[in-house]
């Protein structure tokens, strides 16, 4: 059976998103986020992330040892945390499993659980259905957008941080694993935004200059009346054009909003940027979607 009829294509070329309800089942849903689980319990936190800086040469030493956590995070699994979640002698001050903003890049290549829904027929069929011919798996993550303390995500471009030539390469798959609304801070898209290419490229810099990454361009200013919210049931998806402008809000309720999203790309006729942050590695090249 086709997860995606005719018009669903046709309003995700239209639109630039497309909500799909049902594709993972509660019980799916609840088995990634008890691995979550389980992840944090065993995880290490990385001394940069827990230190304080007390004088300008520790700060530097930190926001060095962030960028270097952050620039080859993608075939890695690696935990990225919200402001003040520690006290200053490097100590959780609010339960660990509460600290978290997302974990990325490479869930879909090490975890077995995330690998298999990553290229469960499912996916696989929408994906051919949206006639992709040779799509690769670009970087996964995990996004807690944690009850209270869960940040906004501004308004972007994911070709914005993953750059093709030409555009219209690349697709988000954002799967919510706990009911995603209008409080708890899901999405929100303008529609039709993906037709006027990107505003903003994140770049890397010149080898051994700080920082590690770079805009050209900058981010317009979107009316905010534009946008319009796309909440979604456990067990739903949004499907996310590279090029369609969206955000969330903070969460300001006392639900989380557990995903877990990935991006793919048509390789076929299309260069990767060797400017984007993301690099395919010798220990993790870009898995095709099919295999
Ligand atoms: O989960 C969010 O709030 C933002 C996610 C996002 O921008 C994305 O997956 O492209
Ligand atoms: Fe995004």
């Amino acid at each position: 059976m086709d997860v995606l009829t005719d018009q669903d294509v046709q309003k995700y070329w239209d639109e630039g998103y497309l909500v799909l309800d049902g594709l993972l089942s509660p019980e799916e849903c609840d088995a990634l986020r008890d691995r979550m689980s389980e992840i944090i319990e065993g995880m290490d936190v990385p001394e940069h992330c827990r230190t304080q800086f007390s004088t300008d040469h520790d700060e530097q030493l930190k926001k060095q040892g962030n960028a270097d956590y952050f620039i080859t995070s993608g075939d890695k699994i690696r935990f990225f945390f919200e402001k003040g979640v520690f006290d200053d002698k490097g100590e959780f001050i609010v339960p660990r499993e509460h600290s978290l903003n997302k974990i990325g890049h490479a869930l879909h290549a090490y975890e077995p659980l995330f690998k298999a829904v990553t290229h469960s027929p499912k996916i696989q069929n929408l994906v051919k259905k949206l006639g992709l011919i040779a799509p690769v798996i670009l970087q996964s993550m995990y996004i807690f957008k944690q009850p209270g303390i869960g940040g906004e995500v501004t308004p972007h471009q994911d070709a914005t941080f993953l750059y093709t030539q030409p555009l219209g390469r690349v697709m988000g798959v954002w799967i919510a694993l706990e009911d995603a609304t209008l409080e708890n801070g899901c999405l929100w898209f303008i529609p039709g935004s993906h037709h006027d290419g990107i505003s903003r490229r994140m770049v890397r810099t010149p080898k051994g200059s700080f920082p590690l990454t770079d805009f050209i361009g900058r981010e317009k200013n979107y009316d905010d009346k534009l946008f319009v919210p796309g909440p979604v049931k456990k067990g739903g998806a949004v499907l996310i054009h590279g090029e369609v402008v969206h955000r969330s809000a903070a969460n300001t309720s006392d639900a989380s909003r557990h995903v877990y999203t990935f991006h793919i790309m048509e390789s076929q006729s299309t260069v990767w940027s060797p400017e984007n942050w993301l690099q395919p590695s010798e220990e993790l090249p870009f898995p095709s979607l099919y295999t």
